[in-house]
């Protein structure tokens, strides 16, 4: 059959978010249906109706103390130079929650009361009527109502419900949420996996954002890139459900035809909107249901279905969107953003001398670690360009603010160590954990010196006295009281493609065999010390293929390096192992942690010192090879070393 050719669709529109949201909010009709359902089952619904009780509780007059019960009026000449006793009839004894029989109007707890034998007790205070008693509705009065519609149920409220004898209970059906995955290159996650085949993994995503939010996601299967077939699901779904949400196809390749299909059998109120990432959104409507297009790029498409999806469940649902806890936070750096569209920035926070210090993750649409890792989202308004280092700015909040309290901050260097060394952490202290931003050495250095860290690592060598680390810290932080904590020797070295096919063993063979270097970026310990063997191989930075190829971590350099057998790197052991590639050592490399004296010294400090000293932790280093913890190191007490 011959195939509808769709022009791509090259310009997008730049709608605030805000106005392309009151717009579907405005189009999105459909009215809330209600369903009966057992209370035992309702945690997490909306009611749809007041509910009221049905029943009082206590439904009768309960004693709220184990003890006797009596006729008030009958103690009331009890006192302690004339003590009552009460025999027979006149008292019965009852135990918390017991119904208090006629006649009786009062309750004496027992250890008030002093029992004289089986049939007598003897009294010296009166009792007043209702005394710890709980009468009838003390807690819910029969016919009063529990709760209005529109309440979310959380699990005290179901107990309510049981008490009251409100045994089923009208609450809003959830709204189908039907999430269609598109795309040629996608496989389902257990497929043999071949260059250019992505694993379909949004749909679970939105399917737990659709839950989380009170909706009842159906996660279709995997759509072809086929307008038709595209059609037709998009069809059967306006069919089946309140808010359709369409993954990929959104924005301007060659297979890009979802907004032409809406186009064509509905209609689109937005293509694109003024935020990022998410910009390639499309907003449209099919037989009166309320599509949304969802960008391909995860962190994208995440973010599209907060704006919008969000929204119209809660509108379905009859509830307030909920706002998330914000933080105001100094930046750790410069921000940029363009004007005229929000940026979303996901950021690390940390907090350090009490005040809280947040740092960009990157910013890469397809990065999902980066929305993983992040404690919260920085939102640039339109109207502004950014921001400078230091300035303070507010933040929502991803993570509960006491985690993000709880955090070491790491800066600097980063090393595959670290991670391990959160997770022992985590396991010693559940509260605890490592946050780390990966700097670079020199950058740590500044953030120690700024507060902006409680930690950095860093490994420079100084070329003058071939010493790592002392030298520079002395230089930068003379002036405050820090700690130099020797922390592991790690090996250093040329990372080769598999075989090393030119031959490279020092930096002479790179200009020899005129290799392509990849470099790091300045101020990274590694480039100082491919500077120190250039320097003393009497070589200069012109003479090297690729000196100007910046890579900003270990593991980027082999990347590089396992792509193309003309490229060399140096760089640690492990980044070499995880890529299957050759390496030669050249240095052992010293890698310390850098702190305040007053972080050391906290418990914080002592804790991730006991754990750096364990046995396990050092086994765990070990095995990844190329490592080894310092044994019973000594700590350096800089300033005092430059006071001498
Ligand atoms: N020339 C232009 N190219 C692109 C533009 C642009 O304006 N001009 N916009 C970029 C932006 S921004 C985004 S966002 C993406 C939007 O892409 P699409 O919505 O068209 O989606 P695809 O191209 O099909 O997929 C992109 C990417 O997303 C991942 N993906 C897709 N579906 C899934 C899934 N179900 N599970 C997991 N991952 C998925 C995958 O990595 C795809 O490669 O377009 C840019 N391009
Ligand atoms: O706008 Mo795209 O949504 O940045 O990644």
């Amino acid at each position: 059959m011959e195939q509808k050719q769709y022009q791509r669709k090259i310009y997008l529109e730049d709608k605030p978010r805000a106005e392309a949201r009151d717009e579907i909010l405005a189009a999105f009709l459909q009215t809330s249906e209600m369903e009966m359902i057992p209370a035992v089952d309702a945690l997490g619904r909306v009611t749809a109706e007041p509910i009221f009780a049905h029943v009082s509780m206590p439904h009768y007059h309960a004693s709220a103390m184990d003890g006797i019960a009596v006729i008030a009026e009958s103690t009331y000449q009890a006192h302690e130079q004339n003590p009552q006793y009460l025999s027979g009839e006149q008292f019965c004894f009852v135990d918390t929650g017991n119904a208090i029989p006629t006649p009786f109007n009062a309750v004496i707890m027992i250890e008030h009361v002093h029992i004289v034998d089986e049939e007598t007790i003897e009294i010296i205070e009166p009792a007043t009527p209702w005394q710890h008693i709980r009468p009838i509705g003390e807690d819910i009065v029969q016919e009063e109502m529990l709760f209005p519609q529109g309440h979310l149920l959380r699990p005290a409220d179901l107990g309510v419900l049981l008490a009251a004898q409100q045994l089923t209970v009208p609450v809003v059906k959830k709204p189908v949420v039907t999430i269609i995955p598109t795309g040629n290159e996608l496989v389902e996650a257990h497929s043999e996996l071949a260059p250019g085949k992505i694993i379909e993994f949004n749909g679970t995503v939105f399917s737990g954002f659709v839950k989380d939010w009170g909706g009842e996601p159906r996660l279709h299967s995997i759509v072809k890139d086929e307008p038709e077939k595209i059609k037709e699901v998009l069809l059967e779904a306006a069919e089946t459900s309140d808010i359709i949400v369409i993954n990929a196809g959104s924005s301007a390749g060659r297979k890009d035809f979802t907004v032409h299909i809406i186009a064509e059998i509905g209609e689109v109120f937005t293509h694109g909107v003024a935020a990022r990432p998410g910009k390639p959104v499309i907003l449209g409507k099919i037989n009166g249901k309320i599509v949304v297009g969802v960008p391909g790029y995860p962190v994208s498409a995440y973010l599209a279905l907060e704006w919008f999806v969000q929204p119209l469940i809660c509108k379905y649902l009859g509830i307030p969107v909920p706002k998330r806890q914000t933080v105001m936070v100094k930046l750790g750096r410069r921000i940029v953003s363009s004007m005229g569209a929000e940026d979303f920035i996901r950021m690390n926070i940390g907090y350090v001398n009490g005040q809280f210090v947040a740092n960009p993750l990157t910013r890469a649409a397809g990065v999902t670690m980066s929305y993983v890792r992040a404690d919260g989202l920085l939102i640039v308004p339109p109207h502004i360009s950014g921001y400078e280092q230091g300035d303070t700015a507010e933040v929502e909040l991803l993570r509960p603010l006491e985690e993000i309290k709880n955090a070491i901050v790491f800066n600097g260097s980063h090393d595959l160590t670290i991670d391990l060394l959160s997770s022992q952490l985590k396991r010693e202290r559940t509260e605890m954990k490592i946050v780390s931003s990966h700097v670079g050495s020199m950058a740590g250095i500044m953030a120690i010196r700024k507060g902006e860290a409680h930690v950095a690592g860093i490994h420079l060598l100084d070329p003058s006295t071939k010493q790592y680390n002392i030298s520079y810290v002395n230089k930068f932080l003379a002036d405050q009281d820090v700690v130099l904590y020797p922390f592991l020797k790690r090996k250093q070295g040329w990372i080769l493609p598999h075989g090393n096919p030119l031959g490279i063993e020092s930096v002479t063979d790179l200009v020899r065999t005129d290799a392509n270097f990849v470099n790091r970026q300045k101020g990274a310990g590694t480039r100082i010390l491919f500077d120190l063997l250039l320097d003393e191989a009497g070589l200069t930075a012109e003479e090297i293929t690729g000196y100007e190829r910046e890579m900003f971590s270990h593991l980027a350099v082999a990347a590089e390096v396992k792509g193309d057998v003309s490229v060399a790197g140096l760089g640690i052991y492990p980044a070499a192992k995880a890529m299957g590639l050759d390496f030669i050592p050249v240095a052992d490399e010293e890698y310390d942690l850098l702190m305040k004296l007053e972080f050391f010294e906290s418990d914080s400090g002592r804790q991730l010192i006991k754990i750096i000293q364990s046995p396990v932790f050092k086994e765990q280093v070990e095995k990844i090879g190329g490592y080894q913890v310092v044994e019973n190191a000594v700590p350096k007490r800089l300033t005092e070393e430059v006071k001498e």
